[in-house]
C-alpha cells in the first residue's frame, strides 16, 4: 500500500517578533502562505516495524534527524502502531532556506500516514501533533494562508493573497534558524505592519500587500551574509514589485503581478544564483490527504 503527498514550501509575507519567552523561543506574529514549489513524499507501508527514509539529496538526513522520520515516529508512539513505513522524499525545496521544506515534509507525512493507516485524525489533531516537531509544522499541516502566533504554532486562517508570481532566489549558503533568532536584538526591532498586511489580504489589494511586506529577521541574516543584500538589489533592479527575505533566510522572494515581467526577473537572477524558481502562490489549504 502506497500514498503520495505534496509538501509545499511557505514564504513569510510578514514576520514580527514581539518578545523572547522564558522557554527560549520567541513570541512571533507571522503572515505565511504556501507556494507552488513542493517536495513529493511517497509513503509505502512495510510489514517490518521500521521507519526508512529514502532521499537522493545529500543535505537531507536519512535517520531520526529527518523531520519526516520524527513525524512517523510520533504517530507510531502516540497511537501504538506496529506497522512500518518507507518515506521517499523527492526534494525540490532548497534545504535550510527559510522555506520550511523539512517542516512541510513532516506535515505531509502526518497527513499521508493518517490516510495510509486509516487513523481518522482531523487536521486540527495533526497540527497539534506537528507542533511538537517544530514551530512551522502546524502551519504546514493546513497550508493556505494564515496568521501564525505563539512560537508559530497557533494558526488563524486568512484569505489567499491576490494573484501574483513569486520569484525565489537562494544563494548557496544555508542558514541556521536558531543562530538568526540568537543574533536578533529584540529591543531594537522596527515592527512590520502585520495588521495592514492582513487588511491587504482581506481587501485583495496587491499594491497594499507589496507595501506592507516586512521581516524583522532580515537585517540579522543580511549582516551575517552580505550576499543576501546583493540578491535583494538584483531582484529590485530587474523589476520585482516588492522584495523580501523569507523566514530566517537566506532565500529572497520577489512578487511580480504581470506574467510579462516574470521572465525578465527570473533571467536576471539566474546569473547570480544556482537556485531560482518562478512559481505561483497556492492560496488554497491542503486537503486532509
Ligand atoms: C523563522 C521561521 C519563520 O517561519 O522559519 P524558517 O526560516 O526556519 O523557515 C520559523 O519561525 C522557524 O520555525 P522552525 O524552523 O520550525 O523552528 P523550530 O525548529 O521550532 O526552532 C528552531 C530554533 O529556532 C528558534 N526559534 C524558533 C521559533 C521561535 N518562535 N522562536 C525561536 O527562538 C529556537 O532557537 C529553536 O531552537
Ligand atoms: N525532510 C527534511 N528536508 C530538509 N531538511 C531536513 C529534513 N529533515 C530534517 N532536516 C534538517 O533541517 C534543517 C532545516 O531545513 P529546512 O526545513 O529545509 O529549512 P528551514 O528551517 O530554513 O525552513 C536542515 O539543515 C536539515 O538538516
Amino acid at each position: 500500500m502506497k500514498t503520495l503527498v505534496k509538501a509545499p514550501a511557505k514564504i513569510n509575507l510578514s514576520l514580527d517578533v514581539l518578545h523572547k519567552r522564558k522557554d527560549g523561543f520567541h513570541e512571533v506574529e507571522m503572515v505565511m502562505t504556501t507556494i507552488d514549489l513542493a517536495d513529493r513524499i511517497e509513503l509505502t507501508q512495510l510489514e517490518e516495524d521500521v521507519i526508512r527514509i529514502l532521499s537522493h539529496n545529500r543535505f537531507v538526513p536519512d535517520d531520526q534527524r529527518n523531520l519526516a522520520y520524527q513525524a512517523a515516529r510520533l504517530l507510531k508512539d502516540r497511537l501504538q502502531i506496529k506497522k512500518g513505513v518507507a518515506i521517499s522524499i523527492d526534494k525540490v525545496i532548497p534545504v535550510a532556506a527559510g522555506l520550511a521544506g523539512g517542516s512541510s515534509d513532516a506535515a505531509a507525512t502526518l497527513r499521508g500516514l493518517n490516510q495510509l493507516w486509516d487513523l481518522g485524525l482531523s487536521l486540527e489533531e495533526l497540527a497539534k501533533l506537528g507542533s511538537e516537531i517544530g514551530s512551522d509544522v502546524s502551519f504546514c499541516v493546513y497550508g493556505g494562508t494564515a496568521l501564525a502566533t505563539g512560537r508559530g504554532e497557533m494558526i488563524q486562517h486568512l484569505p489567499a493573497p491576490p494573484n501574483c508570481w513569486v520569484i525565489l532566489a537562494k544563494p548557496t549558503i544555508g542558514v541556521s534558524t536558531a543562530d538568526v533568532y540568537k543574533n536578533l536584538n529584540v529591543a531594537a526591532i522596527e515592527h512590520p505592519h502585520t495588521h495592514e498586511m492582513i487588511h491587504s489580504l482581506k481587501t485583495e489589494d496587491y499594491d497594499y500587500m507589496c507595501q506592507n511586506l516586512g521581516n524583522v529577521l532580515e537585517s540579522v541574516t543580511l549582516s551575517m551574509h552580505p550576499e543576501v543584500a546583493q540578491i535583494k538589489e538584483q531582484m529590485e533592479r530587474f523589476g520585482a514589485d516588492a522584495v523580501l527575505m523569507s523566514g530566517s533566510g537566506p532565500t529572497v522572494f520577489g512578487l511580480v503581478q504581470f506574467e510579462s515581467k516574470v521572465q525578465r526577473v527570473y533571467n536576471g537572477l539566474r546569473g547570480f544564483c544556482d537556485q531560482v524558481f518562478a512559481v505561483r502562490m497556492m492560496g488554497e489549504r491542503n486537503p486532509l490527504a
